[in-house]
């Protein structure tokens, strides 16, 4: 066989354009120059460690190419891992190189700490993004020259410990690359011999199903089916990812149940798998290669040499057992009887009845282990002969494992053998089973390995702070321990009579639409005009509106009812009061249908508040607590990487993603169907993630500009940073840990004082005044901007600095506070506000209303005397099409500058 560093010289770089090309040259080493893809808007991330960021990785290269490069759009540091998988034939690398080395020539002229920047001194100041993961193949036999090639591109410089990165140690001490597969055992020797490297060697079965699942979830256009000649691309849902069935056809075959990240368990393997038909392969034709073998198959037919149902059955099908007469019935079986010596076959039959032979085997196995890893029979006790007809019954008693993915090297992105495998997984699962294919099948485990190198050193920084947002994101999108039966969630439904006495028995003494919370509430000071002030913006009085959210209030009702039982231990004394809650709450809004004046006034936040009223009153203290609590943990656990990722843009971009943060999590909102929806299916992560990524202005309102204008300055005109700016915060979770507290950092950085305004008392999943001072603390431990602040605001007292430092500290910081709002609903009338917010409100020149309840349903359209921004996605479609002319999930950014001439914001 052809050696593959001849095929490609030791520096084999070349500019590969075409299929026909990289066929003709016979190399997988493939660096493309061009046709790179717009990755839209990227979020980057810069540290004092080099960091790998996958988010947003995607192929480049069109639909059919082999082991195409993966771009790292957003890969901001100075980077070169490389890692690999040396297996029983071949030794598989992925390594990483940035955008700009892009010329052999360039590079070699650059010297080594510069390509690398491992010296301080030529590292660059500023993150230049971009980079990809390249994929290169040698045959295990010729290890030397897989040593030679890595030696000079040197990459094995790039696998420098993390904890050395910035360190002026001597090249390669310290150096470690990341290996699985059996030879990274039986050649570490080798590589600390030749290239001065140790080994860290990664298990095999962990490292394929790490990059099987990257390649999943991360890249688009990787994972395809194969049918009749017709490959068809899949995009999978991560959600509905797992379970699956990883099937690594290598030398041998390993079959791996997949549960989750870093969840498998390898269910069986077979010894009749790639190596088996290369090496039998070459015995019986004396091929060179393996492609020259898989291309002779093309040209065949096995039929003369393998014996066929219609063999036996004189031509015949055997329909009993559904048994076609072209099916085979015995590989090789004809060479019996036939007389004939090797030389009388032709070797592209024999290559194409191989390859029939081990794929079917291989699909039969898959079968098997399918239905054994999913039910409850013991099928190895079953003789394979009897198992297909089990496999009808079986395939009842099966859940899950419908989806098989075949990785290895064996499948080779062959049409032939990809088609042979689809069609046997279909054939014997019934068409229960699908075969699907993966572009980068070979790389499997060396993107694992490649992957695991945030294990040691790089810790969590190998990802995203999305990326692990999202992981916790199950955590927090799991559902929330459910009431056990026994509450209706809607209660007996009961008009009341306006008159009669039926609503009084049951809430007679609820104090409906007023909440006396705080003894002494004030007039917001900063309302421009207190007595033309209406908080409202939709007025009930309209009887299809009153109807409309008189449905969508008792549809929320049953979730509700379960999250405020289950908040209270889910006891009987709790169901209880669940029921009644509901029922007085139902027949409240009854009442209001018949006469919506009942208790004044009615707009939309009234009928929100009562609902929170009417939940205290049966001792419902905090529904969402939980939620709440799971919500922030996992949103500060990923506070630290957003933070780092701020601080690498520029002030303009990182406004943007400020608001945008801002905007992209009021979506976390257990108040609106919608979103109540897709946290149960799972779904709001998914969506998040997508908004924060793909968040496209204009928004639906769009004062961004604007905004900017005042706070960074334009041209000439100098920034004005606000003196102190009220920030009137939502929901708990990344509402307010990853979208408000960041912006209160950026204002805080820019020397305006900040007072977090939250509520008295708990509504939905809003955060309360009471729990802002931890989520705080927690947050400050990551961050000096909070820290100083939150000292300086009084919310932090730090015993560690010394008594000399928090007053130098301090002083040169504008200080971070909360106070209460005075409410206990998901709006506000600032009308009456607590005498503590009225109080703070006196000297700040920006307010900024965060979310549906406190800048749509109410405030949209209050003036203020002083700045104003109002930021919401809107969560409800109707709201949407009514408010902004838009759809739910737009976006609203309405900033009303202080002057006397206000301008009117711009609708998009
Ligand atoms: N160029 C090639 N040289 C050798 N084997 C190849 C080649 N291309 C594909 N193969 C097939 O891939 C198999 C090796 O697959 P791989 O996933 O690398 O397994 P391993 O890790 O056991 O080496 C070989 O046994 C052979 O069937
Ligand atoms: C209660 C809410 C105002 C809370 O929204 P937020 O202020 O948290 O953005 C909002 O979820 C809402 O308007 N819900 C009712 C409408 C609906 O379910 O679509
Ligand atoms: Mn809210």
């Amino acid at each position: 066989m052809a050696s593959l560093t001849e095929d490609h010289p030791p520096i084999g770089i070349h500019d590969i354009n075409d299929e026909s090309k990289h066929k003709k040259l016979n190399t997988d080493v493939v660096e493309r120059e061009s046709g790179e893809r717009e990755m839209g808007h990227s979020i980057h991330r810069s540290g004092s460690r080099p960091q790998l960021d996958l988010s947003k990785a995607a192929i480049q290269g069109n639909f059919e190419e082999k082991d195409p490069t993966i771009l790292l759009p957003n890969q901001s540091d100075d980077i070169s891992h490389l890692a690999l998988d040396i297996g029983g034939s071949l030794i598989k690398l992925v390594y990483f190189s940035r955008h700009e080395d892009r010329s052999v020539n360039d590079r070699r002229k650059k010297s080594i700490k510069e390509i690398f920047g491992v010296s301080n001194g030529n590292r660059r100041s500023y993150p230049i993004l971009g980079g990809r993961l390249h994929f290169v193949k040698f045959e295990t036999a010729k290890i030397n020259e897989c040593l030679d090639f890595i030696s000079s591109k040197q990459l094995h410089r790039g696998g420098l410990d993390a904890r050395h990165w910035n360190s002026d140690a001597p090249d390669n001490e310290n150096a470690v690359i990341k290996a699985t597969g059996g030879g990274a055992f039986k050649f570490a020797d080798l590589f600390k011999e030749r290239l001065g490297v140790s080994i860290d060697k990664e298990d095999e079965m962990g490292c394929l199903v790490s990059g099987a699942n990257f390649l999943l979830k991360a890249i688009r256009h990787e994972a395809f089916t194969h049918m009749e000649g017709q490959k068809e691309f899949v995009q999978i849902d991560t959600n509905d990812l797992f379970p699956y069935l990883l099937v690594n056809i290598g030398s041998g075959v390993s079959m791996i149940k997949v549960d989750g990240d870093g969840k498998f368990q390898r269910v069986s393997g077979t010894n009749v798998g790639g190596g088996t038909y290369w090496g039998l392969g070459k015995l019986l034709t004396k091929c060179k290669s393996f492609d020259e073998l898989l291309e002779l198959s093309q040209r065949g037919d096995n039929r003369t040499i393998d014996m066929l149902v219609g063999d036996i059955y004189g031509g015949m099908d055997y329909s009993k057992i559904g048994l076609s007469a072209s099916t085979i019935a015995s590989s090789f079986g004809k060479a019996i009887s036939d007389n004939k010596n090797l030389e009388d076959y032709r070797p592209e039959d024999i290559s194409l009845s191989l390859l029939r032979m081990i794929s079917y085997n291989i699909g039969q196995d898959i079968i098997l282990e399918t239905s054994k890893c999913c039910c409850t029979v013991a099928l190895c006790t079953v003789p394979e002969a009897q198992c297909m007809i089990y496999i009808a019954y079986l395939n009842a008693l099966r859940f899950g494992l419908k989806r098989i993915f075949f990785g290895g090297f064996f499948i080779r992105g062959h049409a032939y053998t990809m088609d042979t495998i689809s069609f046997a997984v279909q054939f014997w699962s019934k068409g229960d089973a699908q075969a699907m294919f993966l572009r980068h099948e070979g790389y499997l485990g060396a993107l694992g390995a490649f992957m695991s190198y945030e294990k040691h050193g790089l810790d969590d920084l190998m990802i995203s702070w999305m990326e692990k947002f999202v992981r916790k994101g199950t955590e927090i999108t799991a559902p929330v321990p459910m009431a056990p039966p026994g509450t209706t969630g809607l209660g007996g439904f009961e008009v009341p009579s306006s008159k009669g006495d039926t609503l009084r028995s049951d809430a007679s003494n609820l104090n409906v639409g007023v909440l006396h919370l705080v003894p002494t509430l004030e007039v917001f000071p900063l309302l421009a005009d207190p007595k033309t002030y209406e908080p409202n913006t939709i007025d009930l009085a309209d009887h299809g509106e009153l109807e409309y959210w008189f449905t969508v209030l008792s549809e929320h009702l049953p979730d509700l009812v379960d999250k405020a039982v289950a908040s209270e231990g889910g006891t009987e004394d709790a169901k209880r009061r669940g029921d009644a809650f509901a029922r007085a709450f139902s027949a409240h809004l009854a009442r209001l249908m018949e006469e919506p004046a009942a208790y004044g006034k009615l707009g939309l936040a009234n009928l929100l508040e009562l609902r929170e009223e009417c939940l205290r009153e049966f001792q419902f203290v905090d529904a969402y607590r939980s939620i709440k609590q799971r919500e922030n943990e996992a949103s500060l656990a990923v506070l630290p990487d957003l933070l780092m990722e701020l601080d690498s843009m520029n002030e303009e971009a990182r406004l943007l993603t400020l608001i945008e943060g801002v905007l992209a999590a009021n979506i976390f909102d257990w108040g609106s169907r919608a979103c109540v929806d897709l946290y149960h299916k799972g779904t709001i992560i998914e969506i998040y993630r997508m908004s924060r990524n793909k968040m496209q202005r204009p928004w639906r309102v769009d004062d961004l500009d604007l905004f900017k204008e005042r706070v960074l300055g334009l041209g000439e005109k100098k920034p004005h940073p606000h003196k102190k700016a009220l920030l009137f915060v939502d929901n708990a979770g990344a509402d307010v840990v990853l979208g408000m507290l960041p912006l209160a950092r950026e204002l805080l950085r820019r020397g305006t004082e900040v007072v977090l305004v939250a509520n008295s008392l708990p509504a939905l999943n809003d955060v309360t005044a009471m729990e802002l001072p931890d989520i705080v603390a927690e947050a400050a431990k990551h961050c000096d901007i909070l820290r100083r602040a939150a000292e300086a605001g009084g919310l932090l007292v730090d015993v560690m600095i010394n008594a000399a430092d928090v007053n130098k500290e301090n002083s040169s910081s504008v200080p971070l506070m909360v106070v209460e709002n005075g409410c206990g609903s998901p709006c506000i009338d600032l009308r009456q506000v607590s005498s503590e917010l009225a109080a703070a409100a006196k000297d700040a020149d920006l307010v900024i209303l965060e979310g549906m309840g406190r800048s749509l349903h109410t405030n949209y359209n209050a003036q203020f005397k002083c700045d104003a921004l109002k930021l919401a996605m809107v969560k409800n479609q109707r709201l949407a099409e009514k408010l902004i002319k838009g759809n739910i999930y737009d976006c609203v950014c309405r900033y009303e500058p202080a002057s006397s001439d206000l301008q009117s914001s711009s609708l998009c």
